[in-house]
Formats: C-alpha cells, sequence, structure tokens
C-alpha cells in the first residue's frame, strides 16, 4: 500500500491511544490466545460491536473479542426484543465489523430460528456468517441440548462460544428477565458448561448467574467463561456497548456500568447545531467554498 492510499481499518487521530493491551498488542486474536490468557490468570473485555467505527475504535484500543450481537434487535434495528432479528440483517453488520478490525476475533451471534432446528442448519447459517460475513467464530444459546450442535460446527471447523444462563432468545421459557443457576440450580448450570466444553466451544458466555455459581463453574472448566451479571470471578466480561458508553436511555439491568454519558454528548452536539442552523451561524465561511 502506498503512502497516500488510506488503509480503510486505519484510525485517525484523536481515536487512537496507541496503547494496546500487552496480550493483544500486534497479532490477530485467535480462539487458543484466549486459552492462554486463562491459564495466565488474565481477565479480558469483550464488547458488542455493530457498525465500523465502533469496531476500529474497539480494536484500536485493544479489545480483543468484538461480538456481534443478535441484541443489534435491540440497540440497531428497534425491536423490543432479540427474537425478531434475522441472519439477513446481521450479517451486513457482521461484515461491517469484520471489515473494520485489525486484531479483534470476531464472533456472529447466531440468532433465534437460525441454530435451533438441528446440527445441520447450525452448520448452515454458521458457514453463512463466515463465508459472506467472514466471521472468526459463532455464538449460540443454550446448554447441554445443543452440544450436538455445537460438535457439528467445531468439527467442521468453526469455533463456538457458549451461552448459558439467562439466554435472551428463551425469555419466554424462562419466564422473563430472571437470574438463573441460583441455589441447586447451578448443578445443573455447571453441567450445560461441562457439556458445551466437550462439545468444543472455545468459550462460554455466562449471562444473569449468581457470583458464587459463576466462579465455581469458572474452576471446573478449561475454556474461558465471558460473564455479563455473573460476577467478578469469570475469566472475561462482556457488555452491550451503549450500555457501556451510556447511549441507551432509560433503566439499564444491574450488571451494567456506565463508563460515559454518550447520550449527554450526542444531544449537546445535535442541539448545538440545530441552535447554529437555527441562529445562522453555521455554516461560517471558513465552512464554505469562495470563488
Ligand atoms: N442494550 C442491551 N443490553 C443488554 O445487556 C442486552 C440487550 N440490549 N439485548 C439482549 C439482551 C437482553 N438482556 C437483558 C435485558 C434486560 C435485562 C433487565 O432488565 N434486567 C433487570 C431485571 C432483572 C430481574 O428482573 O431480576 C436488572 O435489573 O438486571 C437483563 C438482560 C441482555 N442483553
Ligand atoms: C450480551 C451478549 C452476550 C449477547 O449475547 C448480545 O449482545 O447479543
Ligand atoms: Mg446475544
Amino acid at each position: 500500500m502506498s503512502a497516500t492510499e488510506k488503509d480503510p481499518g486505519e484510525l485517525v487521530a484523536p481515536y487512537g491511544t496507541g496503547a494496546a493491551p500487552q496480550s493483544t498488542s500486534g497479532k490477530k486474536v485467535r480462539v487458543h490466545h484466549l486459552r492462554d490468557m486463562k491459564e495466565r490468570g488474565e481477565t479480558w473485555p469483550m464488547l458488542t460491536a455493530y457498525d465500523m467505527y465502533t469496531a476500529a475504535l474497539f480494536d484500536e484500543v485493544g479489545i480483543p473479542v468484538l461480538l456481534v450481537g443478535d441484541s443489534a434487535a435491540n440497540n440497531v434495528f428497534g425491536y423490543d426484543t432479540s427474537l425478531p432479528v434475522t441472519v439477513d440483517e446481521l450479517l451486513p453488520l457482521v461484515r461491517a465489523v469484520t471489515r473494520s478490525v485489525k486484531r479483534a476475533l470476531v464472533v456472529a451471534d447466531l440468532p433465534f430460528g437460525s441454530y435451533q432446528l438441528s446440527p445441520q442448519q447450525a452448520l448452515e447459517t454458521s458457514v453463512r456468517f463466515m463465508k459472506e460475513g467472514r466471521a472468526h467464530a459463532v455464538k449460540l444459546e443454550g446448554g447441554r441440548k445443543f452440544a450436538p450442535h455445537v460438535e457439528a460446527l467445531t468439527s467442521a471447523g468453526v469455533p463456538v462460544m457458549g451461552h448459558i444462563g439467562f439466554t435472551p432468545q428463551s425469555e419466554h421459557n424462562l419466564g422473563g428477565y430472571r437470574v438463573q443457576g441460583r441455589g441447586e440450580a447451578a448443578d445443573a448450570l455447571l453441567a450445560d458448561a461441562l457439556a458445551l466444553e466437550e462439545a468444543g466451544a472455545f468459550a462460554v458466555v455466562m449471562e444473569m448467574v449468581p457470583a458464587e455459581a459463576a466462579k465455581r463453574i469458572t474452576h471446573e472448566l478449561k475454556i474461558p467463561t465471558v460473564g455479563i451479571g455473573a460476577g467478578p470471578d469469570c475469566d472475561a466480561q462482556v457488555l452491550v456497548w451503549q450500555d457501556m458508553a451510556g447511549l441507551r436511555r432509560g433503566k439499564t439491568p444491574r450488571f451494567v456500568k456506565k463508563y460515559a454519558d454518550l447520550a449527554g454528548v450526542l444531544a449537546g452536539a445535535a442541539s448545538a447545531f440545530a441552535e447554529d442552523v437555527r441562529r445562522g451561524e453555521f455554516p461560517a465561511s471558513e465552512h464554505s467554498f469562495h470563488d
């Protein structure tokens, strides 16, 4: 590439801090690196990403794993739950994210209805995410009942991330957004996690699980656990980026920590622009072309 040609994945100031974390600097993150990090006791962050700017930016600051979540349903497409979103809607987002990263491992979340029917359906959908979306891995929701699906995928060369505990695609079965695996139920959750590991999953998300159960499962598994509302002892932590950055408004789940007020910043910028236009103060001479 020549010096004048712009690398489409390259960021310009003021985005990059240049300081990528030790374990991810330079080379592409692959699933075995995540296992290595677990062995070294290094905790890592994961964020959702649904477009090029966020993907490039999170990649540049050193987030090793990006998830194109089916939560795009809520956070991109405006559905009230994650159930309606389709493979055809998610594919272009996955493609945008994979096009925009240099190092991060990009995981495509399989949406409701696109894998549950059979291991074959899971493989057909995953192949689309990998061929058309260029995803590096896929994620699917469910415990031991999905071990055959995970096995079919891994033996076909598709790295799989599992997802147990509160699984939003099953909200109607689980009776709403509630904590899973309290008390006795922790044993069933551990059995699910072990079955996914045995089937070849490279990691497993645990959503809304008591910290005690998550800690125990994390110790029992060789593969990394990724917590969201699962306490501090998981090997990794994930949040939806619009929650983490304060773009989403209204009540956020208990497990969210808001690290910025993007909604406030954007509202301020949009209002200032509107005010300038109304007052005739934008565009100024320097924003205009002259003879
Ligand atoms: N923006 C966003 N953030 C998410 O974390 C997220 C999505 N969207 N969409 C898909 C799923 C749905 N998830 C959710 C959504 C809401 C709650 C929630 O309202 N939790 C409340 C109630 C818990 C309870 O009743 O026990 C909480 O306070 O945590 C939890 C998980 C997680 N995922
Ligand atoms: C919250 C994460 C784990 C997820 O599944 C999603 O964003 O869709
Ligand atoms: Mg999801």
